[in-house]
């Protein structure tokens, strides 16, 4: 506020003197740039003083002595020199101006000689002359031209001290620049060199003399030009910026985080970025030889168990391994050769083998490292391309693609990314692919064209569905309840189903989301968590993952939390095939009444409902829908009967599908008027109706139904 109205004062003052009207320090072109970022500018007072009689616009004592010489009224003189005591205190040119007028001992800061004689031009005048007599070499023109050239260097000097510190400041932006930019604020920097000796007097009172950097300026644009370290005089490490070849392993942080290390080596908080960079630089390349060491252990012992042919491609391949880790997040495959045939042909599933002995005959195969391919949307599996049309579906860790491969073929390709150090997980997958395979010959699952597994990845070339269950039901949602539409789908679904078990196996994850519409059949394509049954077996104790809670059974999640609760036992849980009907009743229940029976619990409290007994289940005779259909009973019941609690009581797939909602029998209008004819006239000849005659009669009836069929 103050500088503004002295500024303003001094304007009004200046405007009355032609030279200060017009000229100021700041309108050559060198300087041009700091009307923005540089010091404050003269008031046109000190701008007339110091730039009048230079043709190059620059300071002039000349102009002072002129100006002095024009002064008759001692208090205008005073005033004026108020003026340049305000500026003084105000601007670092206005003070360097005092200074220079200090210098010359005509001038004092209050207006008054160094006598306490009130400045007058007869005083102004003695004291120069007093000066030049002082130094018989100096002319007044020898001496104005060394004044002039002394501010000039004092002013260069500020000048460049201010554009350090910003840059000093901003040096952590400079990473940022473009090239371009970046190019061009290392030429305003280059000045610096020419002033060295400046720059090196003003190095401690960088930073508000916080004494925090103690740059010299050649460190300084060396640092920034070069990607040298800035070496800080309390610090003996280097900061290196930006420097990819810098050996990261020299700055040792101990304990430290980023900021406890500036505070340690005191360094000024604009290296904050550049050092938390190189220490997560040194902490990334902790965790990634963490991850070899693990990577190296968890082959061998994979290596032991899966036979491979060649483990010293893992050994002495472990780095660039690790350097050439696939791009997770696009559609990009590290083209690897497994040898799919020799692979498959090693798939072989032996249900008379314990559990716990089961062998895996799926074999990772050593990636060959020859035949990388990516190009925009295709990707080569097994050598052969296919071409990317759309995303199908995503899982917990997969997505789904619809690709386009030889002969415009199209297929589903699932990408599975995998904790390939997790040998669960990896067995996981090869157990999967090992279902797929024994049930290839199937109608009813989808078809398992190629795989290819490496690295973390897997890529699974199946046939492609149109639609799945889950997006079915979703769109019939807003549709009335349809009787024909569900006996259908439940009919598809249990053909599905019939053929894991007929098989021996357990999916133990049915949800609509894992049935695919294939050429107008239902498909099961997941089989995620499914295993064999072993021989005898009703249940098996499945690890690894768990199901989906909305439809998972709860007799698997009462073991599941049994064998939590002993913690010293394996998160294993026991399925069998009747926890697959118990989802498929609720997926069943989901067609007649919009979601599945637990759908309003939330949560934790879902799976204890699920767990409870007395949590029952409701089945309303009418439909969710506007319209408020009528639930047949027949299925009803149907869902009741997989909706038992207890397994051994659930119906198994062939009792589905041959229950009477499956099987229903329609007949004519004729038939019915028929039936009560005869029954009347039976009655009416007998008096009474035991139970075993109505029984035989129900029968004669069914045994002649196929004759009036619809
Ligand atoms: N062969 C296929 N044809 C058409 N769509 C498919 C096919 N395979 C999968 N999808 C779609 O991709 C979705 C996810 O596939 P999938 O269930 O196999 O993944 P996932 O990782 O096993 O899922 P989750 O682990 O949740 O069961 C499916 O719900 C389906 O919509």
């Amino acid at each position: 506020m103050s500088k503004y109205k002295h500024h303003s004062r001094s304007r009004k003052q200046g405007d009355g003197d032609t030279a200060g009207s017009s000229i100021s320090i700041g309108s050559s072109s060198d300087f041009e740039e700091e009307d923005n970022i540089g010091p404050p500018k003269l008031s046109n007072f000190g701008s007339a003083l110091l730039a009048k009689n230079n043709d190059t616009g620059r300071n002039s004592l000349l102009s002072r002595l002129q100006m002095a010489e024009t002064m008759t009224n001692p208090i205008d003189v005073q005033s004026r020199s108020q003026t340049i005591y305000s500026q003084t205190q105000e601007s670092p040119q206005s003070s360097l101006f005092a200074m220079n007028l200090q210098r010359t001992n005509t001038i004092h800061d209050n207006g008054f000689t160094n006598n306490n004689r009130p400045i007058s031009t007869t005083t102004v005048q003695q004291d120069h002359d007093e000066t030049m007599n002082k130094d018989s070499n100096f002319s007044p023109n020898n001496k104005l031209k060394s004044m002039q050239q002394h501010m000039k260097e004092e002013l260069t000097s500020r000048y460049t001290e201010r554009r350090i510190n910003r840059l000093l400041l901003s040096s952590n932006r400079m990473n940022k620049l473009g090239p371009a930019k970046r190019a061009s604020s290392l030429q305003n920097l280059e000045m610096n060199e020419k002033y060295p000796t400046m720059m090196n007097s003003n190095n401690n009172t960088l930073d508000n003399g916080k004494n925090v950097h103690n740059l010299t300026t050649k460190s300084l644009s060396g640092s920034l030009s070069t990607n040298k370290p800035i070496i800080s005089p309390n610090n003996t490490e280097a900061v290196p910026q930006n420097d990819p070849l810098y050996d990261y392993s020299k700055i040792d942080f101990g304990e430290l985080n980023p900021l406890q290390y500036l505070k340690k080596k005191n360094l000024p908080s604009s290296e904050l970025p550049h050092i938390s960079k190189i220490y997560f630089e040194k902490r990334k390349e902790e965790i990634r030889r963490a991850a070899l060491r693990k990577y190296s252990s968890s082959k061998e012992v994979l290596l032991n168990k899966t036979k491979i042919e060649k483990p010293e491609t893992i050994v002495t391949n472990n780095q660039e391994n690790i350097n050439k880790e696939p791009k997770i997040n696009s559609f990009e495959a590290v083209s690897n050769k497994p040898r799919k045939r020799e692979a498959l042909s090693n798939v072989s599933i032996n249900k008379k083998e314990p559990e716990h002995k089961k062998t895996k005959k799926v074999e990772i195969q050593e990636p060959i490292k020859t035949n990388t391919y990516r190009r925009n949307n295709s990707i080569k599996v097994n050598d052969i391309e296919y071409e990317r049309m759309e995303m199908l579906g995503r899982g917990g860790s997969s997505k789904v693609y619809k690709v386009k491969g030889p002969g415009n073929k199209v297929y589903a390709l699932k990408r599975v990314i995998f904790d390939e150090f997790d040998e669960t997980s990896v067995n996981g997958f090869k157990g999967e692919i090992e279902l797929l395979q024994k049930l290839d010959k199937m109608d009813r699952v989808v078809h398992l064209y190629d795989y290819m597994m490496d690295q973390g990845l897997l890529y699974l070339i199946m046939e492609c569905g149109d639609f799945d269950l889950s997006q079915i039901l979703q769109t019939r949602m807003t549709e009335a309840f349809d009787s024909s539409f569900i006996r259908y789908y439940i009919k598809e679904m249990i053909e599905c189903i019939k053929i894991v078990h007929d098989s021996d196996i357990v999916h133990s994850d049915l949800k609509p989301a894992n049935f695919v519409v294939v050429k107008g059949k239902l498909k099961i394509i997941d089989f995620g968590i499914a295993n064999a049954v072993p021989d005898h077996t009703v249940n098996i104790y499945r690890d690894t993952q768990i199901g989906t809670p909305n439809y998972m059974a709860p007799e698997a999640l009462v073991a599941m939390s049994e064998q939590q609760q002993q913690s010293n036992k394996k998160n294993t849980w026991k399925v069998g095939k009747p926890s697959d009907i118990w989802s498929c009743g609720c997926i069943i229940y989901q067609m007649v009444y919009g979601k599945p029976p637990y759908a309003n619990y939330q949560g934790q409290s879902r799976l204890l409902a699920i767990m409870n007994p007395d949590v029952r289940i409701i089945f309303p005779e009418r439909s969710n829908d506007i319209e408020k259909t009528l639930i047949p009973k027949t299925l009803i019941e149907l869902m009741k009967q997989c909706l038992i609690r207890d397994p051994d009581k659930r119906l198994t797939v062939d009792e589905i599908l041959n229950c009477s909602y499956l099987k229903p029998v329609i007949v004519t209008e004729f038939f019915i008027k028929d039936l009560i004819k005869n029954a009347v006239i039976f009655g009416s000849k007998q008096k009474n109706v035991s139970d075993d005659k109505i029984e035989e009669l129900t029968n004669d009836v069914l045994n002649r139904l196929d004759e009036f069929k619809m």
